[in-house]
């Protein structure tokens, strides 16, 4: 089949190139010409395990390529794909104006029958805009298609590959028939719905996950004050198959591209239509609050008294085995401690650059690796659990700090790696492993 794909951030260049692999003829458009060039010299402008291969691969094999022109791109294909970004406007509702000009841009484009597919994630109704969008301006035959995209960033290639589900909402059989034959082999798990619910369905999707983490955020939170651990609470309930493991890890909150936008436009989306999607607001509340765990913890350390201070922080993207820092809750920590006066030295095994030109230079100092961030720091706070600080030596660790102070955001460290070594441990949800703690609990025992 001939593909065009419009936009080559994530999902427009995974998908893309995924399509390639199965053997279609793709054509990734996007106007950023600074990509296009990246791309065309076999290149991949954000970071994400295993694409530049499959890129590489593809083109070569003569299946795939990457144009600015969108016109030439569109008269050549069978089916059109937007992948174009919906960011939130500041009320929390998606921004529809990529999608806009790009339906406007294919209407001019088109020169015969062709299925028009969104792969972004839009708002109930936003397809039979694009529909009326671009039948407004041209006589030509086509079929509108919701074809929303589930893929997380890490594991894009993979996901999009092996996906658990392929979702397609449409009104039209034959398109129906069309797309279904496209991804059939990647999953049977093909579910066929109305235009409307497939755009509901992939909202849903998405402020049920981050439900799932506001939700074992708060129960973390319950653990520290009676002394519980969240994360054998969250393996307990996982094992149920009503509940399930995944999206039970507590943190300091989701962020990322997607949730936070996301559940903002849901919002937006129920209260245009008179309803308050109370548990959702509740979701997003508890999750901002959550990014301030690690602060709270630095406060109790430190009597409240963070100027001055030199924190080390590890991990800077909103989570690992990506280089994109959009919404990472990273951000908002280090605004917090610049603004209490403290010093930051920041390290991150691949979104440094990304991190530094969403926030600037003021009061960080941008670490090449790891241990220099730590050396010399009053504590230490890991905020991405990337392999790399999974892995670090804790004895090593503590005699390059000035103090062995270790705030983990993400809980990668267990009792045992703490054996030996005299960190003052604070984690999410969990009893203090340490031992200085495990000594103040004896004594208070005695
Ligand atoms: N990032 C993810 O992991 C993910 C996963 C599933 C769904 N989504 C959804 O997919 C959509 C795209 O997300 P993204 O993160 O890939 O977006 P992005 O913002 O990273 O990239 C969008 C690209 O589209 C290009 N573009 C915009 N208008 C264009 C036009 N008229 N012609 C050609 N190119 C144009 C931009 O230059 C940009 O490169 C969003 O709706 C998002 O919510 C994202
Ligand atoms: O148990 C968990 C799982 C995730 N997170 C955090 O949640 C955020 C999002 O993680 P993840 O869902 O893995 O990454 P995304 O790439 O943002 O993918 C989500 O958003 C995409 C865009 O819509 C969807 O396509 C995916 O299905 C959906 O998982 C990150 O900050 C994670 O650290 C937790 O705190 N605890």
């Amino acid at each position: 089949m001939n593909i065009t794909v419009i936009g080559t951030g994530y999902v427009g260049l995974v998908s893309g190139i995924c399509y390639a692999e199965l053997g279609n003829h793709v054509v990734c458009v996007d106007k950023d010409l600074a990509k296009v060039e990246t791309l065309q010299n076999g290149g991949i402008p954000i970071y994400e395990p295993g694409l530049q291969e499959l890129s590489v691969k593809n083109m070569a094999a003569g299946r795939l390529s990457f144009t600015s022109d969108l016109n030439q791109a569109v008269k050549q294909s069978d089916l059109v794909i937007l992948a174009v970004g919906t960011p939130s406007l500041p009320s929390g509702e998606a921004n529809l104006s990529y999608i806009d000009q790009a339906a406007a841009e294919i209407a001019q484009a088109m020169n015969g029958y062709k299925i028009i597919a969104v792969k972004s994630t839009v708002p109930v109704g936003t397809n039979e805009r694009v529909r009326n969008l671009i039948r407004s301006r041209t006589m030509e035959r086509f079929d509108s298609i919701s074809l929303p995209e589930f893929l997380r960033e890490g594991s894009a290639v993979q996901d999009t590959l092996h996906p658990d589900r392929i979702v397609i909402g449409a009104d039209s059989q034959s398109a129906v028939e069309t797309i279904v034959e496209l991804h059939r082999p990647l999953t049977d798990q093909i579910v066929v719905t109305d235009i409307r619910s497939a755009e509901m369905l992939k909202y849903a999707s998405n402020a049920f996950l981050a439900t799932k983490i506001s939700f074992i955020n708060e129960i973390a939170n319950i653990c520290e004050k009676v002394g519980a651990d969240v994360t054998r609470v969250a393996e307990g309930m996982g094992y149920d198959k009503r509940i399930g493991p995944a999206f039970l890890k507590a943190g300091i909150g989701y962020g990322g591209s997607c949730f936070p936008k996301d559940t903002r436009a849901l919002i937006q989306i129920a209260g245009h239509v008179d309803y308050e999607f109370k548990l959702l607001r509740a979701v997003v509340e508890v999750n901002q609050d959550q990014r301030m765990s690690v602060i709270r913890k630095l406060e109790t350390i430190f009597d409240g008294e963070l100027q001055g201070k030199t924190f080390a922080v590890w991990g800077l993207a909103f989570k690992p085995n990506t280089d994109d820092v959009r919404e990472s809750p990273a951000l908002e920590i280090i605004q917090y401690l610049v603004r209490s006066g403290a010093y930051v030295k920041a390290y991150d095994p691949i979104a440094i650059r990304n991190f530094q030109s969403m926030y600037g230079n003021n009061g960080v100092m941008w670490c090449d690796d790891a241990l220099e961030a730590a050396t010399g720091a009053d504590a230490l706070c890991l905020l991405t659990e990337w392999d790399e600080f999974v892995h670090m030596d804790l004895k090593m660790l503590q005699t390059i700090l000035k103090k062995p102070i270790l705030i983990d955001g993400r809980n990668v460290f267990k009792e045992d790696d703490l054996a030996e070594t005299s960190f003052i441990y604070y984690s999410i949800g969990r009893p203090r492993l340490d031992q200085g703690a495990k000594e103040e609990m004896s004594a208070l025992s005695d």
